[in-house]
This record gives C-alpha cells, sequence and structure tokens, in this order.
C-alpha cells in the first residue's frame, strides 16, 4: 500500500544501488554505464526579453535540480503527491522502485546561445556547431536541441520517469525536440564490468577509456584550465549521433568479412593480431601475402589512436531498436553512440571525419540523427543548481 509520505522510500531499496548526484563531476559519464537508457533534448518556448527568459531558464534549472536530485535518491518529485483535489507532483510509475543506479546528466546545446538569452558571450568555442561530417543523413527531428537530459538507470521505468518528469515539470517553458530509449549499454566503460556487444555481436569497449582511471578522464575527458570559460571547468563535451545499421545485410555477411570490417574476432574480442580481447592490436603485422592482417579500412585501425594523433574519447553508447522502417521492411535499430570528450572540435570531428571517408563500416550503418551538448560540473550541494555559473 502507500506509505503516506509521498516520498517512495521504502526499506527494501538497496543502498548500493544509488549514485551520488553532488560531487564535482556529473554522474553519468565516468561513473559505470547501467543497462538502460532514457535521453531527451528540450527547447525551450520563451518569448520575453533576454532578461525575462533567463530568469523563466534559470527557475526551470533551479526546479529540474531539486527534482533530478531527488529521483535519484529513489524519492518521488518534490511538491504534494498525495492532495486528492490536484494531479501528483510525481506522475508516480516509479514510486517505491530504487532508483538502480540512475543517473541523470545536464547538458545545454549550441542553440542556447543564440539572442534569446543574451547568453553569447559565455558559449565555449568547443561548442561550436558540429560541421556536416559524411556520409550522414541526419533527420532535423532526431538532432539538435537547447538542452538535453541523459537518464540511465537498470530499471527501463525509472529512466524513463526521469526523462518524463522533467518534461512536464518543465512545461510552459520547455517542449521535448525527440527522444531516445536504449537498452543494454553498447559500450563498457569501466575494467570491472565485462566487455557488452554491440547489436552486430562484437564486443564493444575492449579499447575504451576506464571511467576509474583520473588520469586518462582529466587528459580526455574533463574540461580543465584549458577552456574559455569557467564554468565548463570539471564538465564534459557529450556528443549524441543516432547511427542505424543494416542489420540484415550484415546477418547476411561472411564472419570472416564481419571480422574484417572491425579488425577483430567476433566472439573472442580479440585484434586479428591476437588471440585474447585486449591484446595490443598490431597494425603493422602482414599475412603471408603482404597484406596487413588488420585491414587498412578495418574500423579498429582507423579509430586507435596510435593512428590519430593520439585521439581518444570516452563511449558510453546503448543499443537501440524501433520498430522497422517502413519504406524496406527491414527491422530499424543501431548504436545510439554517446561519446564524452574535453573538446568535441580535437576529438569527436576529426575522428569521425576519418572513419566518415575510410571506414568499412560504412557500407552497414548510417548516422541519422546527432546532437552537441556542454555537460557542465556536478552542483556541489542542495543550494545548487544546474549551470548556475552560466546563469549567475
Ligand atoms: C567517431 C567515433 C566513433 C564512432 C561514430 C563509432 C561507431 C561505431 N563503433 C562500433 C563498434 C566498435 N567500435 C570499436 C572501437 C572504437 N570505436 C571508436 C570510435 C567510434 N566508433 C573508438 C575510438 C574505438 C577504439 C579504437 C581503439 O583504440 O582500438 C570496437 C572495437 C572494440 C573496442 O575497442 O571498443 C567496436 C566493435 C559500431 C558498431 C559503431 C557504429 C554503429
Ligand atoms: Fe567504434
Amino acid at each position: 500500500g502507500c506509505d503516506g509520505d509521498g516520498n517512495g522510500s521504502k526499506a527494501a531499496t538497496p543502498v548500493d544501488a544509488k549514485v551520488p548526484f553532488y560531487g564535482a563531476h556529473q554522474a553519468g559519464i565516468a561513473t559505470a554505464a547501467p543497462a538502460r537508457l532514457a535521453f531527451a533534448t528540450y527547447d525551450l518556448t520563451v518569448s520575453g526579453s533576454p532578461e525575462e527568459n533567463r530568469a523563466a531558464l534559470r527557475e526551470l534549472l533551479q526546479t529540474w535540480t531539486a527534482a533530478a536530485a531527488a529521483m535519484t535518491e529513489g524519492k518521488q518529485v518534490p511538491g504534494d503527491s498525495t492532495t486528492l483535489v490536484a494531479p501528483p507532483a510525481d506522475t508516480g510509475e516509479a514510486y517505491g522502485a530504487s532508483p538502480a543506479n540512475l543517473t541523470i546528466t545536464f547538458g545545454v546545446g549550441p542553440s542556447l546561445f543564440d539572442d534569446r538569452f543574451g547568453l553569447a558571450a559565455k558559449r565555449p568555442a568547443a561548442l561550436a556547431d558540429l560541421p556536416k561530417l559524411p556520409p550522414e543523413n541526419l533527420d532535423p527531428s532526431r538532432s539538435g536541441g537547447d538542452l538535453a537530459i541523459q537518464a540511465c538507470s537498470d530499471d527501463p521505468v525509472v529512466a524513463f520517469h526521469a526523462i518524463r518528469n522533467l518534461a512536464r515539470l518543465g512545461r510552459g517553458t520547455v517542449v521535448m525536440r525527440w527522444s531516445q530509449l536504449g537498452f543494454g549499454k553498447a559500450t563498457s566503460n569501466g575494467s570491472a564490468q565485462e566487455t557488452p556487444r554491440n547489436l552486430m555481436g562484437f564486443k564493444d569497449g575492449t579499447r575504451n577509456i576506464d571511467g576509474t582511471d583520473a588520469q586518462r578522464m582529466d587528459q580526455y575527458v574533463w574540461v580543465g584550465n584549458e577552456t574559455d570559460q569557467a564554468w565548463m571547468r570539471g564538465g564534459s563535451y557529450l556528443v549524441a549521433r543516432r547511427i542505424a545499421m543494416r542489420i540484415e545485410a550484415w546477418d547476411r555477411d561472411f564472419l570472416a568479412d564481419q571480422q574484417h570490417v572491425f579488425g577483430r574476432y567476433k566472439y573472442s574480442g580479440a585484434p586479428l593480431t591476437g588471440s585474447k580481447e585486449f591484446d595490443t592490436p598490431d597494425f603493422g603485422a602482414k599475412d603471408s601475402s603482404g597484406q596487413p592482417v588488420i585491414p587498412v579500412g578495418a574500423h579498429i585501425r582507423l579509430a586507435a589512436h596510435e593512428n590519430n594523433g593520439g585521439i581518444r574519447i570516452l563511449r558510453r553508447g546503448y543499443s537501440y531498436t524501433d520498430g522497422i522502417v517502413s519504406a524496406s521492411g527491414e527491422l530499424d535499430a543501431g548504436l545510439f553512440f554517446i561519446a564524452f570528450q574535453k573538446d568535441p572540435r580535437k576529438q569527436f570531428v576529426p575522428l569521425q571525419r576519418s572513419l566518415g571517408a575510410h571506414d568499412a563500416l560504412n557500407e552497414y550503418i548510417q548516422h541519422v540523427g546527432s546532437g552537441l551538448f556542454a555537460c557542465p560540473p556536478a552542483v556541489s550541494g542542495p543550494d545548487r543548481y544546474w549551470a548556475q555559473e552560466l546563469l549567475g
């Protein structure tokens, strides 16, 4: 039954299923990826002066931050959920459930820095619109957004509940622009996690940055003193790409060819020049006929830091499926790629340019949605709100 406090706090909720919301860096980046994703972007619908619009945005972010802090604790959205003559403050579907490692990560898109809010001078240089990256085929209704929320949890209801309730709390100030559900995290980001497989059946995340490796996180993921915008120090840039897979063509491809596309063995995950998953690929190795063992167009050859001037990114993507493509009757499925980095102009963009031009995987994938968001550092405590230094 209902415990009457409207808080959903139950003794059975395991304490270890909570990820701290307050701290230095936002949760949902370095923290281990739970099984489910609910991602959404939102557009502000304000129409006042820049001062009025900033005030509306500030109020929204105060409300959102308090709600996110409560939800990650397994509590209901703040407000009255028990009065009989008003709609409950919380929609209720996650009531009584463990947060199941819920993280709610917030970001702002380049469009927030247009003339609506008078924030142009606070736009970080790294938050430049992504350039065209052929052979992409982006759908505007699956791209962009003023604000973004990445909710991750081991319980899909809890993850969806977060993006839904934030949309509801923002009614009148924001509308949801697009959303994406993901399942079966498609990349590991920590040594404690068994490397998961993507929908092409390959282990994904073998050579990812480990979120517990503080030195690499500082070097490649967390924004440091190099930024021109102090409000982003300790934050990170999120690039999201909805990447459709031609799964049915892939499933008809010979095993040898599938392995040549990635440059790895399908079952062990080992590079084609090794025998164990974590063996270092040998990009110089040649077979008896003088051909490179890891082909020139292999995904891992092109993506490896050894071959692109030392670039690394933190990948944190999820698999998705959305029914069928009506034109072909084929499964609509793929990878909702999410990557975090210090500066997308120096990491995601050059990497994707090279992959877009040469990757053997391009025969089987297409980028159809895109987003770039500046994720500020975490709020340090209950008296603070997301991006407070930006709106200050
Ligand atoms: C621009 C960055 C990348 C995109 C887009 C991308 C798409 C993509 N990747 C896979 C599957 C795998 N990727 C793997 C490794 C890998 N991928 C990237 C970058 C992008 N991938 C990097 C930087 C790396 C690491 C390379 C290295 O250092 O060796 C692997 C191998 C296992 C691993 O190391 O994670 C797989 C498998 C898919 C299916 C995909 C688009 C749908
Ligand atoms: Fe990849």
